[in-house]
C-alpha cells in the first residue's frame, strides 16, 4: 500500500490486513477468491500478490482511534470496515462503468465475470458490518457506517442519472461527490474515534475534516481521470470523457459560458462514439475554459477547510500532524 507515511503502512499491515484476511476466511471459496483479488492480496489463481490500493481510508481510521487517545490497534475493526466498504464500492463501480483496469491490473469483473464481481462486492459490504458489530460497543459505529454507505449509494445513483441529463449544475455535481466519495472518507475519520469512545465533539469534528478531505479527493480524482499519467494512476486516462461522464471539471466547463465549453457541449451531444482524437480535444476544451485550474484550486480550498477543522480540535500533536499530512497528500497526489 502507498500511504503517506510508512508508519500508517506498517500499522495497516500489522493490524488491519490480518483482521480483513480473517473476515475473508468466513466466505465460501468462490467469493473469497474474488474478494481477495479485489483487495490485492492475491492473483486470480490465488497466488500471493501485493496490489493493494493506497490504504487511505484504513490509515485515517487508525488515526481517528489515536485521536481519541486509543492505541492504533483499537481502531483496526473500523479500518477493516472502511477498507471493505470501499472495495465493495469499487467492485460494483467497475462493473457499472465497464472499466477494465484498476491498480495496474485487470478489474475483477474482467477476470472472474460480472456476476462473481457483484457477489464479491455484496460479500465485502456484509463483512464490513460484521467487523464492527462484533466489537463490544460497536453498534453505533456500524450504524454510522450504514448511514454513510447509504449516502455513497445515493451519490452513485445521482452520478448514473447525470449521464442521461445535459442540464447538470455544478452544485448538483459537488453534492453528488459529497455523497459518492466524501461520505466514506468522513466515516473513515469518524469511526475509529467512535469505536474507541471519543466524545461526540471529536467524532463530529473528525467527520467534518473527512468530509472536506473527501471532496478534495474527488476533485483531484476527476482531474487525474482526464490529465493523469496512467503509469501512475494504474488506470486508463480519458475513459470518463469517452463515456461522456459529467465529472466536476466537465460540468464546470459546460456551465462556464466560455466558447470552449459550448464546443464541448456539442461533442458531448454527438450521437457518434467518441474517438481518441475527440477525447483529446475534449480535454483541451475543458482546459481552455479554465476548469482544470478551477477544480485543482477548489481541491486546495477544501483542504484548507479540512485543516481548519483539525485546528479546532483538541488532538495529540503527532496525530494532528499526520492527519494534516494526509490532507496534503490527497490534494498533491498524482495517483
Ligand atoms: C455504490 C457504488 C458502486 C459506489 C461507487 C462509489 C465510488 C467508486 C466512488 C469513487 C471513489 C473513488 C475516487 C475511489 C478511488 O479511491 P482510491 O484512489 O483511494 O482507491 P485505492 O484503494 O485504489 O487507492
Amino acid at each position: 500500500m502507498t500511504v503517506v507515511r510508512s508508519r500508517s503502512t506498517d500499522q495497516i499491515q500489522t493490524y488491519v490486513e490480518p483482521a480483513i484476511r480473517a473476515l475473508l476466511d468466513r466466505l465460501d471459496a468462490g467469493n473469497r477468491l474474488v474478494a481477495g483479488y479485489q483487495l490485492g492480496y492475491w492473483d486470480a489463481d490465488g497466488s500471493p500478490a501485493a496490489s493493494q490500493g493506497k490504504g487511505l481510508r484504513p490509515a485515517l481510521a487508525l488515526l481517528s482511534a489515536r485521536a481519541a487517545g486509543a492505541a492504533p490497534e483499537a481502531g483496526a475493526p473500523a479500518a477493516a470496515a472502511v477498507e471493505l466498504a470501499h472495495n465493495f464500492s469499487l467492485l460494483h463501480d467497475d462493473v457499472m462503468d465497464g472499466d477494465t483496469e484498476r491498480r495496474h491490473r485487470p478489474t475483477a469483473w474482467t477476470v472472474f465475470g460480472v456476476g462473481p464481481a457483484i457477489l464479491a462486492g455484496d460479500a465485502l459490504i456484509g463483512l464490513a458490518y460484521e467487523a464492527l458489530v462484533e466489537v463490544p460497543g460497536g453498534e453505533p459505529a456500524a450504524r454510522r457506517l450504514a448511514e454513510d454507505v447509504r449516502a455513497l449509494i445515493a451519490g452513485q445513483m445521482a452520478d448514473l442519472s447525470f449521464e442521461r441529463r445535459d442540464d447538470v449544475t455544478l452544485d448538483e455535481c459537488l453534492a453528488m461527490a459529497g455523497n459518492k466519495t466524501a461520505a466514506l472518507l468522513a466515516a473513515s475519520c469518524a469511526l475509529g474515534a467512535l469505536l474507541c469512545g471519543g466524545p461526540p465533539g471529536l467524532v463530529d469534528g473528525l467527520s467534518r475534516f473527512g468530509s472536506h478531505l473527501g471532496l478534495a479527493f474527488q476533485l483531484v480524482d476527476d482531474v487525474l481521470g482526464i490529465w493523469g499519467d496512467p503509469g501512475r494512476t494504474g488506470k486508463p486516462v480519458g475513459s470518463d470523457l469517452r463515456a461522456r461522464k459529467r465529472s466536476i471539471p466537465v460540468v464546470r466547463a459546460l456551465t462556464s459560458g466560455d466558447p470552449a465549453g459550448l464546443a464541448l457541449a456539442d461533442l458531448y451531444r454527438s450521437p457518434e462514439p467518441l474517438t481518441d482524437e475527440d477525447v483529446a480535444r475534449a480535454s483541451e476544451l475543458i482546459e481552455a475554459t479554465g476548469a482544470r485550474e478551477w477544480t485543482q484550486q477548489r481541491a486546495w480550498q477544501e483542504t484548507e477547510r479540512a485543516r481548519a477543522e483539525l485546528e479546532a480540535l483538541d488532538l495529540p500533536e503527532d496525530v494532528r500532524g499526520e492527519l494534516a499530512d494526509v490532507a496534503d497528500f490527497i490534494t498533491g497526489r498524482d495517483h
